[in-house]
């Protein structure tokens, strides 16, 4: 696990964008694709923002790239709370991305189903192999949820790769998301936190006595590759140990 800490939001969000471009030109020069699971929420928008800037439009072969979520909300995909919705205006549309190379969840089926078919929608892209994305981006909540692995929910003692419905009780709403098994089996994972009020999270996670139904990104380790935090110093003002 590596943690970079930057002195702003700006600068997290420049080093992540300039991660994203180094991981997905060397999956691209090695396989031929680059594959990310993309994260929800107001701080991963600002990354694709970003991402599709003059800036780095030009840095990444795009058309190499496959767009999948690490999680959605039970909405249709042109409900203002859609994860897809949100990168499709941030991300997809300023790119022209090809519909070939995004796989948003299909929530037009109920929980359930919808969690079941986006599992084989993903194990098909992946030959049927063992999945494993080149990059699974994360967001953190406040209550220390990623993705939408909350608190007290039955998916965060998943034990094999899969994807789970969420029923998210004080919200009355229904999710779909990655488990951490299939999160883990990714080869790059990266978290992207800023601001002052992510830090009792931060700090939950990264150094308090595990408690995973508590602090459920307590979970997330990849198996085999590398777990990134981008924080800036507001996010990492509870930490003890910023090495
Ligand atoms: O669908 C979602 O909401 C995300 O997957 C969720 O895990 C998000 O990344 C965090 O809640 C951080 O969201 P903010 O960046 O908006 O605080």
């Amino acid at each position: 696990m590596k943690l970079n800490i930057y002195n702003t939001e700006a600068e997290v969000l420049t080093a992540l964008a300039d991660h994203f471009v180094t991981l997905a030109t060397q999956a691209i020069n090695k396989n031929g694709k680059f594959t990310v699971a993309l994260s929800g929420g107001s701080s991963p928008k600002k990354l694709y923002e970003l991402l599709a800037s003059t800036t780095y439009a030009d840095q990444v072969n795009w058309e190499k790239v496959f767009f999948f979520f690490g999680d959605e909300r039970n909405v249709p995909q042109d409900h203002k709370d859609s994860n897809y919705l949100m990168a499709k205006k941030a991300l997809f549309q300023p790119l022209m991305i090809s519909p070939a190379q995004i796989f948003p969840v299909e929530t037009s089926f109920g929980p359930a189903e919808a969690a079941a078919k986006y599992w084989e929608v993903i194990s098909a892209f992946f030959d049927d192999g063992e999945v494993s994305f080149d990059l699974v981006l994360l967001g953190l909540g406040d209550n220390s949820h990623t993705a939408s692995l909350f608190p007290y929910t039955p998916v965060l003692h998943d034990r094999t790769p899969g994807v789970k419905e969420v029923w998210l009780e004080d919200q009355q709403v229904w999710r779909i998301t990655l488990n951490a098994p299939l999160i883990n089996d990714a080869a790059q994972i990266a978290f992207l936190v800023y601001g002052a009020g992510k830090a009792e999270a931060v700090k939950h996670i990264l150094e308090d006595d595990e408690d995973i139904e508590l602090y459920p990104a307590q979970l997330i380790d990849s198996i085999s590759g590398e777990v990134e935090w981008f924080l800036d110093e507001p996010a990492a003002a509870a930490l003890e140990n910023k090495e």
